[in-house]
């Protein structure tokens, strides 16, 4: 047993961060992951100021706020981390991580760079992955092919990419660094690394 950043006493999985830069594949890769094991991972429900992208669902990609209720919930302790990204704030609620340990599943938490500074500060003890592209320019290719930014924040995205990939040079900041090329090599990796906690949940669950 353990008390976590959230402040409730948990027992159970560790949690994940995925992280790297926007457009690096970590949703593409997380969506996969809860496909093939299905009842096993909970996404961690983020809080944003963004807009909801066209399929997008309120509650279950994001909690969509203004940015008054964002900052009264981070003024009211309400979060482990937030940060700001391109314009908008973004952050992890207790009560998301919480939502998620309750049920005794693998939280994972899909974060910038910023975040995963903060958590490191927190008793969360999660498994830290970063997810790469192959390089710059074919980050840029599949932020471009997604249709989702803004001129204005595509430039911003690439911008922090660049240094969201310096800092994650930085000796023992990740666990696990995948590079994600070819989009089933990169599964493979991430599968590999979280082999451990699939099994014991498994084990678990059977028992
Ligand atoms: N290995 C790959 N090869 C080609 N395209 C890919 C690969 N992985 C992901 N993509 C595509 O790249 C785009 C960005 O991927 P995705 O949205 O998963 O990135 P992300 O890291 O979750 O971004 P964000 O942080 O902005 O949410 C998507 O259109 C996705 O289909
Ligand atoms: N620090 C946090 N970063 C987060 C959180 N939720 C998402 N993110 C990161 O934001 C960018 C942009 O996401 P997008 O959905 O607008 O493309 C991406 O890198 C996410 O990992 C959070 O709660 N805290």
């Amino acid at each position: 047993m353990r008390e976590s950043a959230t402040g409730a006493v948990m027992a159970g999985p560790r949690p994940v961060v995925l992280s790297g830069p926007s457009g690096a594949g970590k949703s593409t890769l997380l969506k996969m992951l809860m496909k093939e094991f299905n009842g096993l991972f909970g996404f961690s429900v983020s809080h944003t100021t963004r807009k909801p992208r066209p399929g997008e669902v309120n509650g279950k990609d994001y909690h969509y706020v203004s940015r008054e209720v964002m900052q009264a919930g981070i003024s009211n302790g309400e979060f482990i981390e937030h940060a700001e990204f391109s314009g908008n704030l973004y952050g992890t609620s207790k009560a998301a991580v919480q939502e998620v340990q309750a049920r005794n599943l693998i939280c994972i938490l899909d974060i910038e760079m910023q975040g995963v500074k903060s958590i490191k500060k927190t008793d969360l003890n999660p498994i830290y992955i970063s997810i790469q592209p192959p390089s710059m320019d074919i980050l840029e290719k599949r932020l471009r092919d997604r249709k989702t930014e803004s001129e204005e924040s595509l430039q911003k995205r690439l911008r922090a990419a660049s240094v969201d990939l310096e800092i994650s040079k930085e000796p023992g900041l990740f666990d696990v660094v995948i590079v994600n090329d070819n989009l089933d090599d990169a599964y493979r990796e991430l599968k590999g690394a979280l082999i451990e906690e699939i099994q014991t949940v498994q084990g678990s669950t059977k028992a």
